[in-house]
């Protein structure tokens, strides 16, 4: 039987691809890497394994990347290198230069587990998983941005169209800077095919209205949390419809999905989430969903 595939943002979850922070982030330099002050790679790699304890929890089986020493702090963020469709893995290509070497890692990955490489996109395209987001099983929205560009999407858009998936393309603001992380997956987290959570201030429009016109009901995350977690609030892995994992810590944000028909279990990550620009949905790659 097929143990991979995954063309749905929520879907349940059953098998992810994670690396543990322990000897990733060890000895990372937080200004290299545009972490915060209050980053703690101690901290950070037990708070990633509440994740660990939660992601298992939930039933899904988990793959670990190797654990080397090999200095990629930011390779805790699984999402971000590579794609999974329901025929193979695209291996996708950084924008943020640091993260050049990831890709290789999860090719190797997906070799040693058996699952088909579909195709990879190439210099100078560029395109981060966390910009992916599945609308339906045949519409890919991918967010054009610092991390990702209109090359990459091609690229995307070359493999994808003669498996019948469309590719949409929506510019993403400049908000912070180059530097920093914003992904299309910052502004919107699908909490179940129908509903999902967003910073609409931060939507582009016209993305905004496909989700509309889809009948997708916006639950909006509190603004206030969105601005002082610089974002993390809204970062909620689903593990299957409406059962979602989030940064513990932002109680409106939280009720509202709650309210919402959501069960919402949460973990701390200061250290490791906040700090570091990308939360539950950042620290996997789901290989398969269901
Ligand atoms: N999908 C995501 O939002 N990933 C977060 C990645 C955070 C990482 N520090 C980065 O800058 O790439």
């Amino acid at each position: 039987m097929q143990e991979y595939g995954s063309q749905s943002m929520a879907a349940p979850l059953k098998r992810v691809l994670m690396r543990r922070a322990s000897s990733a982030m060890r000895r990372a330099d937080p200004a290299e890497w545009h972490y915060g002050p209050k980053f703690d790679p101690t901290r950070a790699a037990a708070e990633h394994y509440g994740l660990v304890d939660l992601v298992a929890k939930s039933g899904a089986a988990i793959e670990f990347l190797p654990d080397d020493d090999d200095g990629l702090a930011d390779s805790v963020f699984t999402h971000d290198p590579s794609l999974m469709t329901d025929h193979g893995a695209v291996i996708l290509s950084m924008g943020k230069a640091l993260r050049g070497p990831e890709p290789a890692l999860h090719e190797a990955a997906y070799r040693r587990l058996g699952i088909p490489i579909l195709g990879r996109v190439e210099a100078p395209g560029t395109v981060e998983g966390g910009d992916c987001v599945w609308i339906d099983r045949t519409t890919l929205a991918i967010g054009r941005g610092v991390r990702t560009n209109q090359e990459g999407i091609q690229q995307v858009a070359n493999l994808l169209g003669p498996k019948g998936i469309r590719v949409y393309g929506f510019d993403l603001p400049f908000w912070q800077g180059e530097e920093a992380c914003l992904h299309l997956m910052s502004v919107i987290s699908p909490l179940a095919d129908d509903l999902a959570l967003v910073h609409s201030p931060l939507l582009p429009a016209p993305f905004w209205q496909m989700l509309k016109a889809r009948g997708i009901r916006l639950v909006k995350g509190d603004p206030d949390e969105f601005r002082d977690s610089f974002g993390l609030s809204l970062n909620v892995l689903p593990t299957a419809p409406r059962e979602v994992i989030a940064v513990a810590g932002f109680p409106k944000t939280k009720a509202a999905m709650e309210a919402a028909g959501c069960t919402v279990a949460t973990f701390e990550a200061t250290a490791l989430c906040i700090s570091c620009e990308g939360g539950p949905t950042c620290l996997t790659r789901p290989i398969w969903r269901e």
